[in-house]
């Protein structure tokens, strides 16, 4: 890899994260004075399990969307065989919306955008998830401190996704190449930013989010025998498709 070719790399794969991120860091920051009331709060706190858990799986599954687009996006992903792209995705895409949804975290008030507004912990009550979503916030708290630029964010979520040590690859010399050359990608931007240092921290931060989506699928699965209609039913396709256990 000559450097024109690592900056190239870079650049792309910064142009697709800002492309495909929902929300651009400037609106969140513009939003994060926006709090439920009290009366919301109370509103969402009184909705059935269910019916907070098919609302929750919607809005995920928007964010899921969005990471699906950022995934086709890097410069390699599509030259990799069909069901590794899936594979990929189906244990990466969380993983990344997670990693995103940090960007929405304001560490002041600790709330998260949510719905339009910004939440704390206690909206996602009914959901019985406590220790998910504790987790979820210690996490997005955890990644705030780091103070990651957007296009860090954006070599590292690429780098989350591209994983060639993730399970069922077909092709998995392949992935090692892409993972390989994002990896250089994320090492160039931090050492460019003289902030080598943050590579172990990064690591670190991915392991976290294996098991925050580890916590997320055993959820989903007591959810949906407890309430198999609407996780058979009502919950979105692409979600039951990526995180259901077939
Ligand atoms: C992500 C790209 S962005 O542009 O930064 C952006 C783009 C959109 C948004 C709004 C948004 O969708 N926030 C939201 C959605 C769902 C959830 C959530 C709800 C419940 C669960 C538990 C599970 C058992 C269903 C989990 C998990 N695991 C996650 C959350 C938050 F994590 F806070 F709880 C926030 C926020 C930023």
């Amino acid at each position: 890899h000559s450097l024109r070719n690592i900056d190239e790399l870079c650049a792309s794969i910064v142009h697709c994260h800002r492309e495909t991120s929902q929300y651009r860091a400037e609106e969140l920051q513009a939003l994060k004075l926006k709090l439920f009331s009290r009366e919301e709060i109370q509103a969402y706190q009184s909705k059935s399990v269910d019916e907070m858990w098919q609302h929750c799986a919607v809005r995920l599954t928007d964010a899921v969307q969005y990471v699906v687009e950022f995934a086709k996006r890097i410069p390699g992903f599509r030259m990799l065989n069909q069901n590794d792209q899936i594979a990929l995705l189906k244990t990466g895409s969380m993983e990344v919306v997670l990693l995103r949804m940090s960007r929405s975290f304001n560490t002041e008030n600790s709330t998260v955008f949510f719905d339009g507004k910004f939440a704390g912990v206690e909206i996602f009550k009914s959901l019985a998830c406590g220790d998910l979503i504790m987790a979820v916030f210690d996490f997005a708290h955890d990644m705030c401190a780091l103070k990651l630029s957007e296009q860090q964010i954006a070599l590292f979520s690429a780098l989350v996704l591209i994983n060639a040590d993730r399970p069922c690859l077909e092709e998995r010399g392949k992935v090692q190449r892409v993972q390989r050359s994002v990896e250089l990608g994320l090492t160039h931007i931090l050492h460019r930013d003289h902030q080598e240092n943050l590579m172990p921290k990064l690591y670190q931060r991915m392991a976290v989010l294996r098991s925050l989506c580890r916590l997320h699928l055993e959820k989903l699965g007591w959810f949906s025998q407890r309430y198999p209609l609407t996780a058979h039913s009502l919950f979105p396709p692409l979600y039951k498709e990526l995180f259901a256990r077939l």
